[in-house]
């Protein structure tokens, strides 16, 4: 859902999405000229539906949910009415969406989880649709999409295509609409561009828009120049379907002369399906023709029409896309963001852009040399690159001008307007303000509190802004745990009734004996991250003797220095780090402050005794109830250890839905396999 967005913005942004929307629709469809990326219009698009979804009543009489392509009012060519709608296609970035789709498929036909459904999987080429009718086996018409319902008459361009087929061969219906792709293969589309940058024409930006412009002409000469080819993949009207499948039927078509897809198969599982995808995906690049793909289709043509479609899609088709890696948008603006430690990040705020399959609205510029290098300035066109987990980055400034100057890094924080400064060889800039910092402050505090620290629930970012806006926590953490001396002036506070202040002070009791660990990390002292701190609580169990020792070895003792760097994952940055750390005064003061509010257990790390202490545990498959992170955790607090592959050494295995070949070697070597709820029970067991 998205609660941050009213509904009346909800509805302004629905209206202005319409609009931009039919724009690019035009630009892209009719025009064969768009302005922005494929990658931003799906973000638009996403955009859309998200909002929809979350306020139905919104929906618009001109949502571009529900309309194909872009009317063909303005063309030159003539109009052709289909018989049969041309339809458009639903589209997913991940194997979850994909697994969902064959859920909701076998929810809407009341299939039960194990009745086999088998599905088509193939190129999605990178063309347009065009629609050919034959009629006695004899090519009468052909038509472009259009906005589905009315195309334009390509006829007599057509004739220019050797794929299609004047005449097919062998029985054919005495009405057949075959319905494909008109595409150029990448060479003849380099070829062209090379002629046409010589000629002085117009330069094309994709294949797709190269077919789309040649076929598209009134002047059928000009399509005769340009080498264009086609494949079909389904069909519109017909009296009459030899074929009770859609692959048994595509087969039908290429014996009657249609060339297809040659990597058309058919998967009885989705594990299949994603493993064409991939097997796809990996040749991509070798391919001769763009593909941007591949489409998934239920086989059996009943159940095809028993489920229909939904707007302008079958329910019974998908288009697993490839995520674009990189993509291209615009840098509106650059904000600059104070840290923890009073490091100014700048931040660049987009143009929503769907990169690796997720709606990118922010990218890190890391820091001032990096603007430098790019030569950024808000308002340029950028690349941005996201690949698998990876947090997006710019790749490449589009229009990079050597002769203006690149955003100016500021000298002084835009927080507290303390001078900053980068420090001799350093490449970041820090504010100087220390804790005269509200930002570093607040940075500091919400660290404080976040799950892997402390954990306090019910304070969050705005609660910790309003707090601090009423000098509650001036003196940083330890004032976390005074906040119940504010109990009165807090109830009736807006926002604030007795049950919700007496909640918040609960939570923040119920953490008066901390774990050593989380405070040290919660500290957020350079270097020390959630690992760090329990590697060295293990060895020291005591706060006061981490610190006496951190100290010792600041003053040079070989022998504090020694045990800490004997620990393994500490180095010199840690241990300078805390050196610098207990250095300064208002450390120490916060420090000792904070050990007479809290006190933490002497440190030991426990495992608990269960049913999988000292076995190996594999996770597969999709986990529907917790992450694999968590699950991980989980088998590591039983005392079990998890590994990532199966093999030999493995004791068990616990599988989600998709597990795919890992059951197989399971299976192979007698490895016990369970469900997740088999594995939740295990892990109730022990009260975890
Ligand atoms: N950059 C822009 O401004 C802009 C504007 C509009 C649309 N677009 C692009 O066009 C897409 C939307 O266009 P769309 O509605 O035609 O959807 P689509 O192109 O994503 O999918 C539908 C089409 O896929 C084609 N297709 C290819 N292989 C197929 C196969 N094997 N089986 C069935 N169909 C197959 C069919 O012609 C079908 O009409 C967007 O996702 C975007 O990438 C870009
Ligand atoms: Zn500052």
């Amino acid at each position: 859902m998205i609660p941050s967005v009213s509904e009346a913005e909800a509805a302004n942004e629905l209206m202005r999405l319409a609009k931009a929307i039919a724009r690019h629709n035009r630009l892209y469809h009719a025009e064969d000229a768009p302005e922005i990326s494929d990658a931003e219009y799906d973000a638009l698009v996403r955009r859309n539906a998200e909002l929809e979804a979350a306020f139905p009543h919104l929906v618009r009489a001109d949502s571009p949910s529900r309309g194909v392509g872009h009317e063909v009012a303005a063309s030159p060519l003539s109009k052709v009415r289909h018989e049969v709608r041309m339809m458009s296609l639903d589209n997913a970035f991940s194997d979850a969406e994909v697994e969902e789709f064959v859920a909701r498929i076998r929810r809407f036909l009341a299939l039960p989880g194990d009745a086999p459904i088998a599905f088509t999987a193939e190129d999605k080429i990178d063309g347009l649709s065009c629609s050919l009718r034959y009629e006695g086996g004899v090519l009468v018409r052909a038509a472009t999409r259009g906005d589905g319902e009315v195309g334009e008459d390509v006829t007599a361009n057509v004739a220019h295509i050797p794929d299609i087929p004047q005449k097919l061969r062998g029985q054919v219906p005495a009405v057949f609409e075959v319905r494909g792709e008109v595409y150029m293969a990448k060479d003849d589309f380099a070829a062209l561009n090379v002629a046409q940058h010589e000629a002085g024409g117009k330069i094309f930006a994709t294949p797709r828009n190269a077919a789309a412009g040649s076929l598209r002409q009134k002047d059928a000469g000009i399509t005769a120049q340009r080498r264009l080819r086609f494949w079909a993949h389904g069909w519109g009207a017909t009296s009459d379907l030899p074929e009770p499948g859609q692959f048994a039927m595509v087969k039908r078509m290429e014996s009657w002369g249609l060339p297809v897809s040659p990597d058309l198969v058919l998967c009885r599982s989705v594990a299949e399906m994603l493993g064409h995808y991939r097997d796809i995906g990996r040749r991509r690049a070798s391919l001769p023709y763009d593909i941007d793909g591949v489409v998934y289709k239920v086989d059996d043509l009943a159940l095809q029409r028993r489920l229909g479609a939904v707007g302008k899609a079958p329910r019974w088709a998908l288009a697993h896309k490839f995520p674009a890696e990189q993509a291209e948008t615009t840098l509106e603006k650059i904000d600059i963001q104070v840290g923890r430690t009073g490091k100014l990040t700048p931040v660049g705020r987009l143009s929503p852009v769907l990169v690796g399959g997720v709606t990118v609205v922010n990218v890190t510029l890391h820091n001032r040399d990096e603007i430098a290098r790019l030569g950024l300035r808000e308002g340029d066109r950028i690349v941005v690159q996201r690949a698998g987990d990876v947090i997006p980055q710019v790749v490449e400034n589009l229009t990079r001008d050597e002769r203006r100057p690149a955003f100016e890094f500021p000298g002084h924080c835009p927080v507290c307007g303390s001078e900053a400064v980068a420090e001799e060889g350093e490449v970041d800039v820090r504010c100087t303000g220390g804790l005269v910092c509200k930002a570093q402050q607040f940075e500091r505090l919400r660290h404080f509190v976040s799950r892997g620290a402390l954990d306090i629930e019910g304070l969050g970012e705005k609660t910790i802004a309003e707090f601090m806006e009423l000098g509650w926590l001036d003196k940083g953490p330890p004032d976390i745990f005074r906040l119940k001396l504010h109990r009165s002036d807090l109830i009736g506070r807006d926002g604030w009734q007795e049950r919700s202040v007496d909640n918040l002070l609960a939570a923040i009791e119920s953490k008066r004996s901390p774990d050593a660990a989380r405070l040290l990390f919660g500290l957020g002292i350079r270097h020390v991250g959630a690992v760090t701190a329990r590697d060295l609580m293990k060895r020291f169990h005591e706060l006061p003797v981490l610190r006496s020792t951190a100290q010792d070895a600041a003053r040079g003792d070989p022998a504090a220095l020694g045990e800490l760097t004997s620990i393994e994952g500490v180095g010199p940055a840690v241990v300078e780090a805390l050196g610098d750390f207990f250095h300064e005064e208002h450390n120490r003061a916060v420090w000792d402050d904070l050990l007479q509010e809290v006190a933490p257990p002497r440190y030991e790390v426990q495992t608990l005794e269960s049913a999988v202490s000292g076995k190996t545990v594999v996770f597969t498959g999709k986990l529907e109830t917790i992450s694999r992170d968590e699950a991980k955790a989980q088998a590591e607090r039983l005392g079990a250890k998890a590994a990532g592959s199966v093999s030999a050494k493995t004791d068990l295995i616990v599988a989600g839905p998709g597990a795919g070949s890992k059951l197989k070697k399971a299976a192979e070597l007698g490895i016990e396999v369970i469900d997740e709820a088999a594995w939740a029970e295990i892990v109730a067991s022990v009260g975890q």
